[in-house]
């Protein structure tokens, strides 16, 4: 099932909005964020690509950990509104378990590619988080396989995850490498332990490939640049802004509690024009403007 070849040239002439990003970037940061409102961040900042985390979806739209309680409608329309706020940035959605057997993942599918994502990941586990468990490996390559269908010619990128990692390293890059075949645009093993296991999964595994980099997880943290080197072609950076934003609204509010106001700590928040802007009120603006002259004059 597995071969040595390492190539990034598997899926003939396919080309999708994440294919030419790697092109251009030789490997793309995907910081996860989720909501809007993180999303706007995102792209103001310039980056180019993102990742719609289910861990921290299913944080900050149901205040709930990530065992699989966030329903796919539900995840499909936060990526429509992340997507809407943040159309410059190419998002990979988190697409879970898929949903359920093969015809759920089509279904899955379909709806995630109306959200103006640019791709998904789909992954085989039954659990999340501790206790992880992965489905066999033909019926993952089942829903991939019902994936790639379901995707067809469209702009859409697909990335295959195995959390096989618990089970040896040498399985999870079998796992792989079968995904890739049934259709997968880049593999994502999750949870190398090391620096030589992330060579290893590069040098073993076919197509692009994607790194999870959590910060407290098993694998270490890098930069793009040393990722680039290992062999690496997209960096999932899921955790960062949920952590981030829950630091600064457990910090600035606790004083808040204990003092009752915020006027100590105005630096830890942005401005109100800061705001505006990230948000695009002048813009908005500008647009409402053009239909003012439509307006009915005043008697
Ligand atoms: C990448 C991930 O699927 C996510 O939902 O962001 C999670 C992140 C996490 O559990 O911290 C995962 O790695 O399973
Ligand atoms: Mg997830």
């Amino acid at each position: 099932m597995a071969n040595s070849t390492v190539s990034v040239a598997v899926n003939g002439p396919r080309k999708t909005r994440m294919h030419r990003l790697i092109e251009e970037e030789g490997i793309v940061l995907m910081p996860g964020i989720f909501d809007a409102l993180s999303a706007a961040v995102l792209q103001s900042l310039g980056f180019r690509a993102g990742f719609i985390s289910g861990y921290a979806v299913s944080a900050s739209r149901l205040g709930m950990p990530d065992i699989g309680l966030l329903t796919p409608p539900e995840m499909a329309d936060a990526a429509r509104a992340i997507c809407a706020a943040a159309p410059n940035v190419a998002f990979i959605v988190d697409a879970d378990t898929g949903g359920g057997n093969a015809l759920n993942v089509q279904k899955t599918v379909r709806d995630l590619m109306t959200t103006g994502a640019a791709g998904l990941i789909k992954f085989g586990q039954r659990r999340h988080m501790q206790g992880k468990q992965v489905i066999p490996a033909h019926e993952h390559a089942a829903k991939i396989a019902a994936a790639r269908e379901a995707i067809g010619d469209s702009d859409f990128f697909l990335i295959a995850r195995t959390d096989a990692r618990a089970g040896g390293l040498s399985d999870a890059i079998a796992r792989a490498n079968l995904y890739m075949e049934a259709g997968a645009d880049a593999c994502f093993v999750e949870a190398p332990r090391s620096d030589d296991e992330m060579r290893e999964v590069c040098k073993r595994t076919n197509g692009f490939r994607s790194a999870n980099m959590l910060e407290g997880g098993y694998t270490p943290l890098h930069t793009p640049q040393e990722l680039k080197e290992l062999g690496f072609h997209l960096i999932v950076h899921s955790t960062t802004a949920v952590y981030a934003s829950a630091r600064v609204l457990i910090d600035v509010l606790k004083v808040m509690k204990e003092e009752g106001t915020s006027r100590d700590q105005l630096h830890k928040l942005t401005t109100f024009e800061e705001f505006n802007s990230l948000i695009g009120l002048k813009k908005l603006n500008e647009i409402g403007g053009r239909y003012d002259k439509f307006r009915v004059p005043p008697n």
